[in-house]
């Protein structure tokens, strides 16, 4: 099954007088449970097509479909119970709140969005935080942590609910080489361990090489679809 699916979306962004196509009549699936990238270089519309998936934006043209739902016509309020049942998000400056510790930030959405209580959180926080590595550093500050490890707190944060669908825009983008592999074999690792489907947009081709699924945009268009062998009927 297709988790998302794109037929002819168009995205225009005003501003004033101008009009920028930022995706251009994009048609492409992705498949549930695959470990997906869009990639091109800067300006080609990865962002814009990771922002309507997230219901953070709606389509101009063409239709949109998420989790089985049509993006289109959502209420912002709709929209923010979509993202809270069915996304995560991970972010390339972390995002993290600085106040609160390594194991409260990845609570926060299930006591926020959920409103589970703190015992009723316990379980999952502590399993994600083992999953990911960081359950020695559950009382940590963000700011005594490293980049690859404020990346795998925010993606245990990312994955607390059991969302379908994990959207990270360039979440390697401040991190070396080396931690960047790391943090990009951890959510694989995640995908394997809990089959959410993670999209991922990012320019480094070290990074690419980790996604089975690989859609290429160019100046909104997209340009080339890459499978690993099965990846597209899965
Ligand atoms: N809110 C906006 N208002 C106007 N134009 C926008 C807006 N958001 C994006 N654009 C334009 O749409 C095009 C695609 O932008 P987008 O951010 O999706 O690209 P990107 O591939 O993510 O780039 P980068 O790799 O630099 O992050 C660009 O020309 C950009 O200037």
């Amino acid at each position: 099954m297709d988790i998302v699916v794109f037929d002819n979306v168009t995205k225009a962004y005003r501003s004033g007088e101008v009009t920028v196509d930022a995706l251009r009549d994009v048609t492409l699936r992705i498949p549930e449970k695959s470990f997906t990238a869009l990639v091109g270089p800067s300006g080609s519309g990865k962002t814009t097509a990771l922002n309507l998936i997230g219901c953070l934006d709606q389509p101009t043209r063409g239709t949109l479909t998420v989790a089985g739902q049509a993006m289109a016509g959502m209420s912002r309020r709709q929209g923010a119970a979509f993202r809270g049942a069915h996304l995560g998000f991970v972010f390339q400056d972390f995002s993290l709140l600085p106040v609160l510790s390594v194991y409260e930030n990845v609570e926060y959405p299930l006591r926020m969005i959920r409103r589970m209580s703190k015992k009723a959180c316990r379980p999952e926080v502590t399993r994600l935080l083992a999953s990911v590595g960081m359950e020695d550093q559950a009382d940590k500050y963000p700011a005594q942590l490293s980049g690859g490890q404020k990346q795998r707190t925010a993606v245990a944060r990312a994955l607390v609910g059991q969302p379908a669908l994990v959207l990270a825009d360039e979440p390697t983008a401040n991190l070396d080489g080396q931690t960047a592999q790391k943090v990009i074999a951890l959510m694989k690792r995640m995908r394997d361990e809990f089959g959410t489907t993670f999209v991922f947009s990012t320019h480094d081709p070290r990074i690419m090489e980790q996604a089975e699924v690989l859609f290429h945009l160019e100046d909104g268009r997209l340009v080339d679809t890459q499978a690993a062998p099965g990846e597209v009927d899965r």
